[in-house]
C-alpha cells in the first residue's frame, strides 16, 4: 500500500466516552504513537468525535483525551451516531484524501469501533482494526457480565474476522500497522 492509500481514523477518544473503559492509558499511548507514525509518514488522520445530551459538543466530556490533539488541516467529524458515516461529512472527507483503506482506532469497540468498521466494509473500504488502540467499558448484560478486556478481545476476533472475499479486514497492532 503507498502512504496516500491509507487514512487513520481516530474516533471517540474522549474523555466522556473513555471513562471507565479498559486499558485507557495504553490505548491512549497506542492512538497517540499511531498518529505521530502517521504525520511523518504523511499519512492523512481523520477524528471523530461523537456528541450527545449528556456529552453536548464544546463540553468537557466531549474534548480528546489529553495529548491526541488534531493538527491544523486534520479532518475533524462530528458525529451523533455509533456509524461515523451516518450524517457526517466522512464519506466525501475520504474521498478527498483519496483513501483506499481505513485505519481504525479509538471507542467505544462494542459500538462506535464495531459499528463503523462495519459500515467502512460495506462502502468497499478494506479496514485495519488496530488491535491495542480500541477499548470498552464493562458491561452487564442480560445478568451476564462481560469485562471491557473481554469486549475488546471479542471485537478483534469478530471483526477481524468479518469474511467478504472483496474487502479485507485486518488486525494489527499500533506500532506493526502498514501505513
Ligand atoms: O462507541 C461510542 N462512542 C460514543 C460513546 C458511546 C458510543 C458513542
Amino acid at each position: 500500500m503507498t502512504r496516500s492509500d491509507s487514512v487513520v481514523l481516530v474516533i471517540d477518544l474522549q474523555l466522556g466516552v473513555l471513562d471507565g473503559c479498559f486499558d485507557v492509558a495504553g490505548v491512549v499511548a497506542h492512538a497517540g504513537a499511531l498518529v505521530a507514525r502517521a504525520r511523518r509518514k504523511g499519512v492523512p488522520l481523520a477524528w471523530v468525535q461523537h456528541e450527545e445530551a449528556e456529552m453536548p459538543y464544546g463540553s468537557a466530556g466531549w474534548q480528546l483525551m489529553p495529548g491526541l490533539v488534531p493538527a491544523p488541516g486534520e479532518a475533524i467529524i462530528r458525529k451523533t451516531c455509533c456509524d461515523a458515516f451516518v450524517d457526517t461529512p466522512l464519506h466525501d472527507v475520504l474521498k478527498s484524501l483519496d483513501a483506499k483503506r481505513l485505519v481504525l482506532a479509538g471507542a467505544q469497540s462494542d459500538y462506535c469501533i464495531r459499528t463503523t468498521a462495519q459500515r467502512a466494509v460495506i462502502e468497499g473500504y478494506p479496514v485495519v482494526l488496530v488491535s491495542d488502540a480500541h477499548t470498552a467499558a464493562d458491561a452487564v448484560f442480560g445478568g451476564v457480565a462481560i469485562s471491557g478486556e473481554q469486549i475488546v478481545a471479542h471485537t478483534n476476533r469478530s471483526i477481524g474476522g468479518l469474511a467478504c472475499p472483496q474487502v479485507t479486514v485486518d488486525l494489527a497492532t499500533h506500532d506493526a500497522v502498514m501505513l
